[in-house]
């Protein structure tokens, strides 16, 4: 919970200008008795794995965060039960209505087909429209990070020479933004994607900051100016084990997969790899629920207003 202080107290003005946070007590009696609203759109095959992953990252708080999680209706997913989906999942059509705090859309191993040829494009258009409306601040990762880039800016994805595939160090480019704060100025992330966006697209893009990025896997962390579109191009949720599961993947299909880059000790695909990310993923999806969603939402979902790109 946040730091609740006198508003008059001295300290109370130097940390609010840090973004430390605090709260005065009027404000603190007047909201925030409700749990925060998370809907994931879980587009990724490995359902199971990715929302718990994501769950792992979204419980690191003491607010009560309430997670709702969104299949599609226009792709029946092959690689997990129906009776899972049945039980933990609901449909667009059974979430239109409501408004959420907070979104995120995930990635999918569909980059290398248009956008227009994923099966459920036509719906997540509705539901990345929906994101403008409904939900507060909506964060998209990797695919989905490139859809929404497309979908809201027309940032078009490129796609790579070779896969980018491994664990990269990024610099932090703003280090006053709160979705960064507390980061180390230099961090790991990992990536695994066949396709990239252009960084001078992003820059062209009036709407857009760069708030992390590396010079090998290119920009990071995105947002508009509010925080309520943010776009993540890699993996920060991946477990340990998440890339080596890939890479043997590909390998025993016999696919032409370079090992994945600076992930193994001495680049060793037979010693385990190092898990250097975890903590700045803690920090981002930290961050994202206090900075963003917390203490920006609206108390009544009601009042959340359409994203207004002017105003970005
Ligand atoms: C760029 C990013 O966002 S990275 C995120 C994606 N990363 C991952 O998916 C990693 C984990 N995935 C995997 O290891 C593999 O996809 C596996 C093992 C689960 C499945 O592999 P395969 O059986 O070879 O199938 P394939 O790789 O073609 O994947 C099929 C998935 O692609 C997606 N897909 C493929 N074509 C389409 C299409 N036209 N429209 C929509 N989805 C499609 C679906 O999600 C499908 O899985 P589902 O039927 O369970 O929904
Ligand atoms: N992360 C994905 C990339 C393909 O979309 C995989 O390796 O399965």
């Amino acid at each position: 919970m946040p730091l609740i202080i006198p508003k008059t107290l001295p300290a109370y003005d130097a940390l609010y200008e840090e973004n430390v946070f605090v709260m005065h007590r009027e404000r603190a009696l007047s909201q925030h008795i409700r749990p925060l609203e998370i809907l994931i759109l879980n587009l990724m095959p490995t359902k199971i794995a990715t929302e718990t992953q994501i769950a792992r990252l979204l419980a690191n708080t003491p607010l009560q965060v309430h997670m709702t999680l969104l299949q599609t209706a226009s792709h029946a997913a092959t690689h997990v039960s129906a009776a899972h989906l049945e039980t933990f999942y609901k449909t667009f059509d059974e979430v239109k209505n409501n408004r959420y705090d907070g979104m995120i859309i995930t990635g999918a191993p569909v980059e290398k087909i248009d956008f227009e040829q994923v099966d459920y494009w036509p719906e997540l258009c509705e539901i990345m429209d929906f994101s403008e409306t409904n939900v507060y601040s909506t964060l998209h990762v990797c695919w989905g990070a490139q859809a929404g880039l497309y979908y809201h800016y027309g940032i078009r994805k490129q796609l790579l020479n070779e896969k980018m595939f491994g664990v990269f160090e990024h610099r932090v480019t703003r280090p006053s933004n709160p979705l960064v704060r507390g980061f180390d100025e230099v961090f790991y992330a990992p990536h695994s994607r066949h396709t990239g966006i252009s960084r001078e697209d992003v820059l062209n893009c009036k709407a857009l900051r760069i708030l992390a990025e590396s010079d090998e896997a290119g920009p990071f962390l995105m947002s508009t100016e509010n925080g309520r579109q943010i776009f993540v191009t890699g993996h920060p949720e991946y477990d340990k084990y998440t890339l080596d599961a890939e890479y043997k993947r590909d390998v025993a299909k016999g696919l032409p997969i370079a090992v994945p880059k600076n992930y193994y000790p001495e680049d060793d695909p037979a010693q385990p790899p190092l898990f250097r990310w975890r903590a700045h993923a803690h920090l981002l999806y930290e961050n994202w629920l206090n900075y963003y969603v917390y203490q920006n939402t609206p108390y009544d979902l009601g009042a959340i207003k359409r994203v207004e790109h002017g105003e970005e």
